[in-house]
């Protein structure tokens, strides 16, 4: 049945033919088993009944008005038999109709039975409703002493304006305002799915997402946190709509509760929806447009609702239809309205009275389940591309799938890779001096990666669909790297901006996928025999319990302080006390974490930071929070992706102490442009370029390898560039004076390199301070002048007799026959005295990994405590360097030592001093020297 309902008052109820109510009973049948107008509840009823009875049988004296206990059994009446059955009338408040008021309020319901009258041309429900007025005037008009008003089919009644309040039923055609009411609600919390989709998107670009993942937040939980946190806000933008439709009175009778309620579950649907849809999309323009576009779908889906389906009481399409919660809600807004209409609205008694209220609450609840479970499956199918590792899509079936005993693979059945490259460059290294259990904890086994381009991956849908067909440019970030990594050691993986460090790191948390090749991980436990391989997704929340992260970029929420963090890490990582890294233990178990997180601040020199915001961090305290929580727990295996960045050098230095101490039972991996970190922390540096493996082994392997020889810097004066011939035949004619042969500027460097290589030996450091007096002499060499002999080692200088610090013309002379050894140090002697028209012998100086160009190298060394103090300092500088260096360098040196040890004194003054000195690079030098 369909409430009809009236508005206030009776202005509007024009006089009209109205339709009999008797002519409904089929031919044919009985005319007793046909109900025209059944009646119920309400006490003080008999003036009105009798009033009605009277005004009905005038009008048609075939029609029956039945009595019913109650609404139930009314509708129970009209549903055992729709077609026999007219209208109804629910008498709900006529208590004061015989009360001495001028203004009396009389309420009640016309049930019209819309299996008849399906049109708003019928106006049945009109004739139902005008017996029941002219029944209730007459009850008036007899205590008022006037004759009744006839049946209003012979006559419509003239209702008179008397101040008598109606609130009665029409309603087919309900209030504009009611009719909007669904759009209204559903329009004003659209956004909550475009917030959702938007916040999601946009973790992808910004790698936050994976940033956390990578530091252990399991990807359902991250997305589930994301929805908490929108579903806040969905609650508190629901209670504004609630506040606005029922104390706005737009919905006046039902309960604001319920209205709440139902509001609230639809706005948890839109945000769950919201998580499914955003594994859609990786770009805000396109979840913008899709939200509009889903907008349309929702109203499209509605409009058929009310086009075919609600009136066809077909419960199956209808429940279809719900499954898109938008259509849900509005519909159960479009039973609330009209019950609303019908001065009812949505209450207890009519939620339980009609079960039709009910429906849509179970189905938006059915749907917000159905969302969530989507979205984490199709979550775990479609990571996204280098978010994650894809599940199989039967995933759930499997039978480890979120089991702690993670199935591992028997490990003589995995191929290992032997490091790929020159056997030269790669040290050999004995596993058997390490313990059995410490032996290949994590095996990279021969990873490349490919990316897809950048072209590929930019541009709108179009453009993909049209990349769909092209064949796709593929970016080598890592190219078949193998390195085995045992415990106790660290990595130090040294290469330049571009080299596939972070690649390789990403891969090993399993958040890159690697094109070709596998990485595996000893397991723990019962597992210890067995290997657990990265590109399982099935390992992989046990694999990640197993690394401590610390990404190239620091994810940190800026509104939490830097305990919140530590604890929010913690709760994350599970991380328990117990499984300290770093030493500090807590002090009593009451206090645990908070003793904990003190101690793990303090390790990274945070502690007077504990309680500063995030966002108040400087970018070096930013990093130095992310080692910290990179190091919280106990990890296997810890992951750490340029972590002295932006950190000052005394801070680094702790830092570095710092590692050193933990990687006790642990694999380190360290990614790093500095030389110096590399072999600072290193007891194996891995040095990648353009993703391969160049080099692996020790900082004494790699000395031996590529440690001596010299960095020769020509510099072109400016007059040059208008004669860029005779420049290079200068450096030509430098090089081929001093070592060998060649016959263009790039020859000239490959001999350089080899020269060098062959004869500065780390041992005999002496030559490389030592510039031939022929570079005295400007150095236009023919192409034609025969090779120089090599500079002479000390050996060979003192068989020939000269001494350091002879600089005569003579031994300029005997440069051209081949180069003697002279007194002056290399660079001293080159911007002495090698310079042309062209060119100026900028630099020369010895390269090893131990030697560093900056101040931050110098104090690195000077800090690693090869000296106890400063006067030790100035004597070993004097006893090596003695005459060599000047009086002002020594002193430099030893004020930076004092400055080192005392952070207030600023330091800059002394680098740039420094810079200026001609002798930089020989006070560097020697002080490498000295202390390595
Ligand atoms: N998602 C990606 N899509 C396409 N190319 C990528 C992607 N990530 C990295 N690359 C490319 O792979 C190469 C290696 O990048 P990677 O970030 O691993 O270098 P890196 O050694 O860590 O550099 P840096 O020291 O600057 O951090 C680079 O050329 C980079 O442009």
């Amino acid at each position: 049945m369909l409430n009809i309902s009236l508005t206030k008052g009776i202005t509007d109820v024009s006089p009209k033919p109205l339709a009999t109510l008797s002519s409904n009973c089929p031919a044919g049948t009985a005319k007793t088993s046909c109900v025209s107008l059944g009646f119920t509840n309400s006490t003080n009823i008999d003036t009105v009944l009798a009033a009605l009875v009277d005004v009905v049988a005038a009008a048609e004296p075939e029609a029956r008005i039945v009595p019913f206990p109650s609404v139930d059994a009314l509708q129970a009446a009209r549903n055992a038999d729709p077609t026999r059955f007219v209208a109804g009338v629910q008498f709900r408040d006529l208590s004061n109709l015989t009360a001495a008021t001028t203004t009396p309020s009389i309420a009640y319901t016309i049930f019209a039975n819309t299996t008849i009258i399906k049109t708003f041309q019928d106006v049945r429900a009109d004739t139902a409703d005008a017996y029941v007025r002219t029944a209730i005037l007459n009850v008036f008009r007899a205590k008022q002493n006037l004759a009744p008003l006839r049946s209003p089919l012979v006559s419509a009644p003239a209702f008179p304006s008397n101040g008598m309040l109606f609130e009665s039923v029409r309603g087919r055609s309900s209030s504009g305002i009611s009719a909007i009411v669904p759009f209204y609600v559903i329009f004003m919390l659209q956004p909550l799915l475009q917030g959702v989709m938007t916040g999601l998107a946009d973790d992808k670009p910004t790698k936050a997402k994976s940033g956390l993942i990578m530091m252990g937040t399991n990807e359902t939980m991250y997305m589930l946190a994301a929805a908490i946190a929108n579903m806040l806000f969905a609650i508190a933008t629901s209670l504004l709509v609630v506040l606005i439709v029922c104390v706005g009175g737009i919905i006046k009778y039902s309960s604001w509760v319920l209205v709440l309620v139902l509001v609230v579950e639809y706005a948890i649907s839109l945000v769950l929806m919201g998580c499914l849809l955003s594994i859609m999309f990786s770009n805000p323009r396109q979840v913008r447009a899709m939200s509009l576009i889903l907008m349309f779908v929702f109203l499209g889906v509605y409009g058929l609702g009310l086009a075919l389906v609600w009136k066809q009481n077909n419960l199956a399409a209808e429940r279809a239809m719900q499954l898109l919660s938008p259509v849900a809600l509005a519909r159960a807004l479009a039973l609330i309205m009209d019950a609303e209409n019908s001065a009812l609205g949505l209450t207890t008694a009519t939620w339980t009275t009609d079960p039709r209220f009910a429906a849509p609450f179970y189905m938006i609840a059915v749907d917000c389940v159905i969302y969530w479970c989507l979205a984490w499956y199709f979550d775990e199918l479609f990571p996204g591309e280098n978010m994650g590792t894809p599940q199989p899509w039967y995933f759930p079936f499997r039978a480890d799938f979120r089991t702690s005993a993670a199935k591992g693979l028997d490990p003589s059945t995995i191929k290992k890779n032997l490091p790929r490259g020159s056997s030269r460059f790669i040290e050999p290294f004995d596993v058997n001096g390490i313990p059995a259990a410490d032996r290949d904890v994590l095996t990279i086994c021969g990873v490349t990666k490919d990316f897809k381009s950048a072209e590929v991956q930019a541009g709108g849908l179009a453009s993909k669909i049209a990349q769909r067909f092209k064949p796709q440019k593929l970016k080598r970030a890592v190219d078949d790297v193998s390195i085995d990594l045992h415990s106790n050691q660290i990595l130090a993986l040294l290469g330049h901006n571009g080299a596939g460090k972070t690649t390789l790191i990403s891969m090993i948390t399993g958040i890159v996928q690697p094109t070709r090749g596998n990485i595996y991980m000893r397991g723990t436990g019962n597992g210890s025999n067995t290997v657990l391989d990265a590109a399982d997704p099935i390992t992989l929340p046990v694999w990640r319990q197993s690394l401590g992260v610390c990404p190239q970029f620091d994810v940190l929420f800026g509104p939490l302080t830097v305990r919140e963090t530590l604890r929010l890490f913690m709760g994350i990582k599970g991380v328990t006390v117990e499984g300290r890294v770093g030493g500090a233990q807590p002090s009593s178990r009451g206090s645990l974490d908070n003793d904990y997180i003190d101690a793990v601040a303090s390790d990274v020199e945070l502690h007077s930071k504990l309680d500063a915001h995030v966002k108040t961090l400087s970018g070096g305290m930013k990093r130095k929070l992310s080692v910290a929580i990179a190091l919280l727990g106990s990890p296997r295996i810890i992951l750490l992706d340029e972590p002295t960045t932006g950190m000052d050098v005394a801070v680094q230095q702790r830092i570095w102490s710092l590692m050193r101490s933990c990687k006790k039972n642990r694999v380190v991996i360290l990614t790093t442009h500095s030389m110096e970190e590399a072999e600072v922390l290193g007891d194996r540096i891995a040095i990648v370029s353009a993703g391969s493996l160049k080099t692996l082994g020790s900082s004494i392997f790699l000395k031996d390898q590529f440690g001596t020889g010299y960095s020769i810097g020509f510099v072109k004066k400016q007059a040059a560039a208008a004669r860029t011939d005779s420049a290079d035949a200068a450096i030509l004619g430098f090089v081929r004076r001093f070592f060998a042969g060649g016959n263009s500027v790039a020859d000239a460097a490959n001999l350089l390199v080899k020269s060098t290589q062959q004869l500065a030996i780390s041992k005999q450091l002496e030559p490389l301070f030592v510039v031939p007096a022929a570079a005295s002499q400007p150095a236009a060499a023919p192409a034609s002048q025969p090779a120089a002999a090599p500079i002479q080692t000390p050996a060979s200088q003192q068989a020939d007799g000269r001494k350091s610090g002879d600089n005569s013309p003579d031994s300029a002379e005997a440069g051209e026959s081949g180069p003697a050894p002279s007194g002056k140090r290399a660079t001293e002697a080159a911007d002495d005295v090698w310079t042309t028209p062209d060119v100026q012998l900028a630099l020369v100086r010895f390269i090893a990994p131990t030697i560093h160009e900056d101040l931050q190298a110098l104090l690195g060394l000077v800090g690693l405590g090869c000296c106890d103090s400063v006067a030790e300092l100035g004597n070993r500088i004097r006893t090596f360097v003695g005459d060599a260096l000047t009086a002002e360098a020594q002193q430099v040196m030893i004020r930076m030592y004092q400055t080192e040890h005392d952070p207030k004194k600023p330091f800059l003054p002394t680098l740039v001093k420094l810079s200026q000195m001609r002798a930089q690079h020989n006070v560097l030098l020697l002080c490498c020297m000295l202390f390595d």
